[in-house]
């Protein structure tokens, strides 16, 4: 059984809590704030029943260009609270410990960017995890530990298994909310309609094999690059520019493993049209009409895909979106992703998920979804039904 905060009592309780704040950066500044208003409940009923707070987060990846201290993150959470949020530049030296010491009732600290630390971006089984600097520096500092980082919680880092091990650990609200949508899926009305898209086809595929296999999914609405490479393997001729963003991506052996998964199962629909650029403009392929000259890449599926799988998609009892249905960064490719995704919010039940999805549910002015994850990967392990290693520790 997990515990959650209806289970603690908090008052002047020194709360490690690891929550997933991981956003785009730009200059040192935050790009997007989404991931930081989603764990705002969870730390403002912690700091107004009296807890003392200390935040610990990852930011980018070593060597990437968004791997920044937590300074700005603090500042903002400061400013989304109604409770003091500081910043300590340290994780689990005697420097952090004494800044958690110092923590009065209903005030917070985010400690430095876990990631500054190489054991934190290694797996661990959580007794070895336990025993990383990271953690066996911070747990004296701490009475209990809280996990709301559900979009980190297909990794199996220290801050996100090891202190379950040594302090009592609790599951925050984003964990508990995605956890209780996305872990009962089973349980949704049907039918139930899985649209794919998006860029990370072999999960992609993953995923269709999985639910399919599971008797989870009625139908698979294939589009963005894995309705692509479905339609190569189909025998489709996309043309040399698509075929060479498939292949130059890394995805070309994807191709066969479509194709056996698109022989083994019929429940799986291929876009019927595709968008490319010509003269600067979108302009529409049919793909009955292929061999035709096409000499840029697929972007988007076209219309006569749209109406199509949208009518599927608002006769649903529940849509399960993950990947947008085309380049939806670029204006005249985002009609795929708006029409699908506007669709999926007339079905009985709307559920979003994957990084790039909620940014493009963002970006396009989307509304009226039952549930957007604030995961990608999180999700995704959890749609194909194994086990999250932050969730297992939490048990
Ligand atoms: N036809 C396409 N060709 C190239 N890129 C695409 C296409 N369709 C979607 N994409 C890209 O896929 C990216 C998002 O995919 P992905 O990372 O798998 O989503 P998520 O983070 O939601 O799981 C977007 O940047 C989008 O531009
Ligand atoms: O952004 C995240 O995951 P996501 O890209 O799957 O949504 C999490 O913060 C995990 O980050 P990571 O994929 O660098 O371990």
């Amino acid at each position: 059984m997990i515990r959650t905060l209806d289970d603690l009592d908090a008052e002047g309780v020194a709360v490690g809590v690891r929550i997933d704040i991981n956003s785009p950066v730009s200059g040192g500044e935050l790009a997007d704030d989404a991931r930081l208003r989603a764990h705002v409940d969870t730390l403002a009923e912690l700091l107004d029943c009296g807890a003392r707070v200390a935040i610990l987060a990852h930011q980018g990846r070593p060597g990437g260009d968004d791997f920044a201290r937590l300074a700005a993150h603090a500042d903002r959470l400061d400013e989304l609270l109604d409770h003091p949020v500081d910043y300590c530049d340290a994780t689990f030296s005697s420097a952090a410990r004494d800044r958690v010491a110092a923590l009065d009732v209903g005030e917070a600290v985010v400690l430095e960017n876990t990631r500054f630390y190489a054991e934190e971006y290694m797996e661990f089984e959580p007794e070895r995890a336990a025993d990383t600097h990271l953690v066996r520096g911070l747990a004296p500092a701490l009475d209990v530990y809280l996990n709301d980082a559900f979009a980190a919680a297909h990794r199996s880092q220290p801050s996100l298994v090891g202190f379950p091990t040594r302090l009592p650990s609790y599951a925050g609200r984003v964990m508990e909310r995605e956890l209780d949508v996305l872990g009962a899926i089973e349980e949704t009305p049907t039918p139930r309609v899985y649209v794919l898209g998006g860029a990370k086809v072999g999960d992609s595929i993953g995923v269709a094999r999985s639910v399919l296999e599971r008797d989870l999914a009625d139908t698979v609405l294939t589009a963005g690059v894995i309705g692509n490479v479905c339609l190569l393997a189909g025998g489709a001729e996309l043309g040399d520019a698509t075929a060479e963003f498939v292949y130059d991506a890394g995805y070309w052996d994807e191709i066969d493993r479509a194709g056996d998964l698109l022989d083994a199962h019929d429940e799986i629909a291929v876009p019927e049209d595709v968008a490319v650029e010509r003269d600067g403009d979108r302009h529409e392929v049919a793909v009955a009409d292929l061999p035709a000259e096409i000499d840029a890449p697929a972007m988007d599926v076209g219309s006569r895909t749209i109406a199509t799988y949208g009518e599927i998609i608002e006769n649903a009892g529940t849509v399960i979106l993950n990947g947008p249905a085309g380049v939806f960064e670029e204006e005249p490719f985002a009609e795929g992703t708006r029409g699908l995704y506007e669709a999926a919010t007339r079905a009985e039940q709307s559920i979003v998920g994957g990084g790039d999805t909620a940014a493009a549910v963002r970006q396009l002015g989307l509304d009226g979804f039952d549930h957007i994850s604030t995961g990608g990967g999180a999700a995704l392990t959890l749609l194909t039904g194994d086990a999250l290693p932050a969730v297992e520790a939490l048990r």
